[in-house]
């Protein structure tokens, strides 16, 4: 089964329109303040209006309140965690019957024994890098992890695989761990939160020719 393509931190028409004429899977909305990548909820709402059916909208999020995803659920088909605990995890999925991605952030084998804690409160798993210690952000940031680490990792949930990506490494990246989901930021991107059509359909189509 060829992998499919998460394109994340999308905050412009053009860009969402590249993402989805190149053949993204899903797309990313940032609902983390912070993140150069941050769309408020009504921006968002317009953003997903211009997308078909089969174009996955995964909500980004970092430990949110009910109210943040009060106001944005109704765009989304997927909630994406970020540093939430998982009981809070399955909270969410319960409350507001999205499908919900917990993020297992990895720098060292031992990180990998947080997808087990995780397992009964998620549909799905996405490992990325962990962000340097004080970093503003905890994804977003181009870092790579290990993919060794991933080497006979029994997966308890489906998964997805993040962090440093671009078109130069996804071939390696999927070849290497199998990932059957892939999801990028800044490696297609000019700057912190400036996404590039081109960056976007050269990725894409890196992606399909696997
Ligand atoms: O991208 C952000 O600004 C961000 C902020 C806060 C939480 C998560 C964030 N991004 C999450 C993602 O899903 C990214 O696509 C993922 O971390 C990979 O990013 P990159 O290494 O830049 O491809």
């Amino acid at each position: 089964m060829p992998a499919t393509a998460k394109i994340c931190g999308l905050s412009t028409a053009p860009t969402l329109d590249a993402a989805i004429a190149g053949g993204a899977s899903h797309i990313g909305l940032n609902f983390f303040a912070p993140s150069p990548r941050y769309v408020a909820p009504d921006q968002a709402r317009a953003l997903a209006e211009r997308m078909p059916g089969h174009v996955r909208r995964v909500g980004v999020f970092v430990d949110p309140d009910d109210e943040l995803l009060a106001a944005t659920a109704g765009t989304l088909d997927a909630i994406q965690l970020h540093k939430t605990a998982p009981d809070r995890i399955a909270a969410i999925r319960a409350r507001f019957g999205r499908e919900t991605w917990a993020v297992v952030a990895v720098k060292t084998r031992a990180d990998l024994d947080n997808a087990a804690r995780v397992a009964g409160a998620a549909d799905l798993i996405l490992y990325d890098a962990k962000t340097p210690d004080g970093a503003k952000l905890p994804g977003g940031m181009g870092v790579r992890f290990d993919w060794s680490l991933l080497d006979g990792f029994r997966h308890p949930l489906r998964w997805a695989l993040s962090g440093g990506l671009d078109a130069g490494n996804v071939g390696e990246a999927i070849r290497r761990t199998g990932a059957p989901l892939i999801d990028v930021s800044s490696g297609v991107e000019t700057a912190p939160g400036v996404k590039d059509v081109d960056k976007i359909a050269a990725f894409l189509q890196r992606v399909a020719s696997l």
